[in-house]
């Protein structure tokens, strides 16, 4: 399912394949996310001509809303959408955090009141696995518990022991009710949790390696620690993870942060950071992010960034300026666009240069531009 090709003699870094049912996909990769099924203002055709090789769809909306069985019964979320590449499914437990009111965690799963109707609801791990199923992807992430920031060391320890319960039920559900082999099959990835503390991160990443997984995502990260806490959580879990499997650091981040974490053995990476600071103006460039709405850009007739795509470099700044302060949604288009381009053209420069053996020169340059602030 994932081979390693290359790997970088001056960091961690590599260069991966991984065969999914739904094609092959190269890594390191940014997963765009569509939370509803779409890229918010895309057309999965723009998406896939930006590319784009997978895409993150999340389980907490498609099950609320319009419901996994009517996905199912559409033959599931690719042909639902008509994305027919490779797609990764989170498990619901986050977004009961983010969204939901009332959440309360048991054995059992989470309760919590729906945020579209208020009615009380129960997500477990096996109905994760089965909305999942359901929804047909490609990769399902397991059903975990991601601990606040900050969180006491005796929180963390028992947060991560009913992951790793939950991880076996989810395990256990799979093996009862999908094949185990076969091109087609679901993938399913543990998360690793912890929280701050070494090893706590050691301890979760050992027993989920130890249930075995397809691959496994490094949980319980960009939920507001400082940014040296989010790296010292992957290089504490990274080393007690398989060579040869794929690594997932979930939610994360801006460009200098992927690439630090590519540099650490990062394989995957999802944010849904480009496409919504787009919808509020900004703009990324080799020089680091712009807000296009600033007066400064009112007759700047340069694009956005010289590595624009043909669909977005056309546009003025000052053009795109006025088509964001008149409300225009062609605004959010191109930024999400040009923004989700600039993310999937970095980690394709990633591989090009772990391939070529100079990824730490590519990360260093590329950071270097990105955070010098103009003299
Ligand atoms: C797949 C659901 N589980 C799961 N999702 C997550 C999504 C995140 N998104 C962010 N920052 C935007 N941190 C995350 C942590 C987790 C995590 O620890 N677990």
């Amino acid at each position: 399912m994932f081979s390693v090709l290359a790997t970088d003699s001056q960091s961690s870094a590599r260069l991966g394949r991984m065969d999914l049912a739904h094609g092959t996909v190269e890594t390191p990769i940014f997963m765009p996310v569509g939370t509803q099924g779409s890229v918010k203002t895309l057309h999965p055709r723009e998406v896939e001509e930006l590319g784009a090789q997978i895409i993150l769809g999340n389980t907490y909306h498609l099950w609320l809303r319009p419901g996994h069985e009517l996905v199912r019964d559409f033959g599931g979320l690719h042909k639902f959408t008509t994305w027919d590449k490779p797609i990764l499914t989170d498990s619901g437990g986050f977004q009961v955090w983010s969204l939901a009111k009332l959440r309360k965690i048991t054995e059992e799963g989470v309760r919590f009141n729906n945020h579209l109707d208020g009615s009380k609801m129960l997500l477990t791990p096996e109905l994760s696995m089965e909305i999942q199923a359901s929804l047909g992807s490609d990769i399902a992430m397991l059903f975990d518990e991601c601990p606040p920031y900050p969180c006491d060391k005796d929180y963390a320890a028992k947060s991560l022991a009913l992951t790793t319960r939950w991880a076996r039920r989810c395990k256990a559900w799979t093996e009862k009710h999908q094949p185990r082999s076969g091109d087609g099959v679901q993938r399913h990835f543990g998360i690793v949790q912890g929280s701050i503390y070494a090893d706590l991160r050691e301890q979760s990443a050992r027993e989920l390696v130890d249930i075995g997984f397809d691959g496994y995502a490094v949980g319980g990260v960009s939920v507001g620690e400082p940014e040296e806490e989010m790296f010292r959580a992957i290089e504490n879990a990274v080393p007690f993870l398989p060579h040869d499997k794929p690594r997932y650091a979930m939610g994360l981040g801006t460009p200098p942060q992927i690439l630090e974490m590519i540099a650490r053995g990062v394989d995957m990476f999802d944010c849904v950071m480009p496409t919504r600071v787009a919808r509020h103006g900004m703009a990324f460039t080799l020089d680091g992010p712009i807000q296009i709405k600033n007066k400064v850009h009112e007759r700047d007739e340069r694009p956005l960034c010289e590595t624009s795509p043909p669909h977005v470099a056309p546009f003025s700044r000052a053009y795109l300026r006025h088509l964001f302060r008149a409300g225009e949604i062609l605004a959010l288009r191109l930024l999400s666009y040009h923004n989700l381009h600039f993310y999937l053209r970095l980690v394709a420069g990633a591989r090009q240069a772990i391939a070529a053996g100079n990824f730490l020169a590519f990360k260093d340059s590329f950071i270097r531009r990105y955070t010098q602030t103009d003299p």
